[in-house]
């Protein structure tokens, strides 16, 4: 099931720090280390998201005894073997979980079928089944030849000189053979030869060195033959520490440079990797410095702080990313704001992950405005001018990678819809409260409050005062009733307004409201005829969805004023100051009559006073958009106060806030 989207507000910076989760090719590669293991393994730090989730639940239904108590999982090795001769796995679309076991589970033999989500089974494994069938495994593809699912039946073990396995598809394969061979490895040297130049070399490393705390040294000649020595067997080191994910920081690392770009970033620290991390994906970060950014290398932290002294952007270039297959996404981001083109190459293996991620980057990097090339295993980025970003709704196509990469587009100078954003649960499922944590939005004031409260008239001064963008949102809902009066759009037809209100052709100058390219005299709209239709189409639920875009286009740096009805409760709900300004009736019947005299508009005060009670009772109790005070909005009576003394009382709420 699809989630429900996310909005991302516009960012002015980001700053502070994250303490990155458990890193996936660890977790899963320990956790079935430990399985098959002798003995009782303490892992700590292990990663809780849906890649871990399946690997554990495949463990379990093999009979494996695993405790696990939050980031933490006891697990009794199987020495060996796994209790159950026969099980159903779901396996996701966790590469980390499926091949590593389609491996162990071929090579002792059994009664198993794996299978996964429906893109699991066009992710290629014919590789490693074509190595296990060397040893005599029994492997039959249950769907399409080559992919899962897959029916596992018995083990014919046999050695016959060295086993061949392809590595230039995925390096997975290999890393499957490596941490299951151990368990055939008892009397004799099992060798495997790679075949075609093996691709992200780093997370083999990973393999070795997980071995090697396994008990298991494998022996290799550069990355082309490995040797399992005779008498291997895998012992338990009995506790294991997982690192943080560093595929994972790469979104912070890069937020870390990206939000210096409106200069109000501050460092961004990842914890859990640093300068000894056994992840290859930490070489994102020597990338990006490389670029241009400045980084700084603890032991167990990463911290990024903008770009290096005397330049004023990242640099683009020619990235071999044959070693960095998943960070790599991360820098198609990055290049949006590089002063020069970027060409990320070695990217083949894109094409069979989570989705084809070459397709996918360029189509919705070309959604932002960017001009994107691709081949078939190369992307080139071009810098994309603040101008000529695009507000868009990005697909993420069921790839948790997309949805972080694309949170970076906040920097941008566009509003972000992240679909689906729950697919991030394949790695990161917090991933988007805490880049909330680190990201500084673009900030906005919210003034809302009843008729002739002198909304308007703060808003302008306080927006003035700070050099922020100003909003009256309730001159869209009068634009949009003018263009229907003017074009004859009856005003029952919601369809129609609502349409109207969707592509209102607006844009505010600093010379005032421009609609369809030109100067709007706003005196126009202040006619009763128009304030009777603003009324009544501002009671359309869906005329009032169709402005909620473009009134958040207005949320622009340095900083936004925006004066209305629900700008606190609706349309800014995040708005760091909400103020809900009210004064006594009289008063401000007061204030509408001198305005009305003052402009040569004939009024006699009570009626002012009573249409104005009117319009109170009519704006709080409403169905839609009721006229309320957000929960935690400040509410400021402006009844005894001048104009410059609600001001300066905003101004005032604004400094504490900050
Ligand atoms: O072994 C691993 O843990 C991984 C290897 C890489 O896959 P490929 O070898 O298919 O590039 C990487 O993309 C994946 O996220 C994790
Ligand atoms: C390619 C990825 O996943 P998998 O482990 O399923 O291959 C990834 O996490 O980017």
């Amino acid at each position: 099931m699809k989630s429900e989207a996310r909005d991302l507000p516009p960012l002015i910076g980001a700053g502070g720090r994250v303490k990155l989760p458990g890193s996936k090719s660890i977790s899963n590669r320990v956790l079935l280390l430990a399985a098959l293991a002798e003995g009782q393994a303490e892992i700590t730090g292990l990663l809780d998201s849906d890649d871990t989730r399946v690997m554990l639940a495949a463990l379990q239904a093999l009979g494996i005894a695993v405790r696990r108590e939050g980031e933490t999982a006891h697990v009794q090795g199987g020495a060996g073997r796994f209790p159950a001769a026969q099980a159903d796995l779901f396996m996701g679309n966790a590469g980390t979980a499926i091949r590593p076991l389609t491996a162990a589970l071929a090579l002792l033999g059994g009664d198993y079928a794996l299978h996964g989500v429906p893109r699991m089974h066009e992710r290629p494994i014919g590789d490693l089944v074509d190595a296990l069938r060397q040893f005599g495994c029994e492997i039959r593809y249950t769907g399409q030849e080559g992919y899962p699912p897959l029916h596992i039946g018995a083990s014919h073990f046999r050695l016959n000189g060295d086993v061949a396995v392809r590595g230039d598809v995925s390096s997975q394969f290999l890393t499957a053979l490596l941490l299951a061979l151990p368990l055939k490895a008892s009397d004799h040297d099992i060798a495997i030869a790679v075949q075609g130049e093996l691709i992200s070399k780093p997370y083999i490393e990973i393999t070795l060195n997980l071995l090697r705390r396994f008990g298991v040294q494998v022996r290799r000649t550069g990355w082309e033959r490995f040797v399992i020595p005779a008498g291997s067997g895998l012992r338990s080191p009995g506790r294991i520490a997982v690192e943080g994910d560093a595929s994972s920081a790469s979104y912070f690392l890069a937020a870390g440079v990206l939000g210096q770009w409106h200069g109000k970033g501050a460092p961004v620290r990842v914890e859990g990797v640093g300068r000894d991390s056994i992840q290859g994906d930490v070489a994102f970060a020597r990338v990006l410095e490389d670029l241009g950014a400045q980084v700084r290398w603890g032991d167990d932290f990463i911290e990024t702080d903008g770009l290096q002294a005397g330049l004023t952007a990242l640099r683009g270039g020619d990235i071999d990313c044959l070693a960095i297959p998943d960070a790599a996404m991360t820098l198609a981001m990055t290049a949006l704001f590089a002063d020069a083109p970027t060409t990320l190459t070695a990217i083949g293996s894109w094409r069979v992950k989570e989705t084809d991620r070459i397709h996918a980057m360029a189509t919705e990097l070309t959604k932002l405005g960017a001009k994107v090339e691709s081949g078939p295993d190369w992307l080139r980025v071009h810098p994309l001018p603040a101008v000529q970003w695009r507000s868009a709704a990005i697909a993420t196509y069921d790839d948790h990678r997309m949805a972080m990469c694309f949170s970076l587009a906040s920097f941008g100078h566009a509003d972000i819809r992240i679909l689906d954003p729950g697919c991030v649960a394949k790695t990161y499922p917090g991933y988007f409260d805490d880049f909330a944590r680190i990201a500084r939005p673009v900030p906005v004031i919210a003034i809302d409050g009843p008729t002739a409260s002198g909304k308007g008239s703060i808003a302008t001064a306080v927006a003035e005062a700070l050099g922020f963008v100003c909003l009256d949102s309730g001159v869209l809902y009068r634009l949009t009733a003018w263009e229907a009066l003017q074009q004859g759009v009856p005003l029952d037809d919601s369809d129609a307004l609502t349409r109207l209100a969707a592509d209102l052709p607006v844009t505010f100058a600093a010379g005032g409201i421009v609609l369809n390219g030109h100067v709007f005299d706003a005196a126009q709209l202040r006619t009763e005829a128009v304030g009777q239709a603003a009324s009544t189409i501002a009671a359309i639920p869906s005329v009032r969805e169709a402005l909620f875009a473009l009134q958040r286009s207005f949320r622009r740096a340095p900083g936004l004023v925006a004066d209305g009805r629900d700008m606190g409760t609706v349309v800014f709900p995040d708005a760091p100051l909400k103020v809900f300004l009210t004064a006594s009736a009289h008063s401000r019947a007061e204030r509408r009559y001198k305005q009305l005299i003052s402009q040569g508009i004939p009024a006699i005060l009570a009626d002012v006073f009573a249409e104005l009670e009117l319009r109170d009772a009519r704006d709080t109790q409403r169905d839609v958009a009721a006229l309320k005070p957000a929960p935690d909005a400040q509410l400021l009576d402006s009844t005894d106060l001048s104009l410059e003394q609600t001001v300066e009382a905003v101004l005032a709420l604004w400094r504490q806030s900050v």
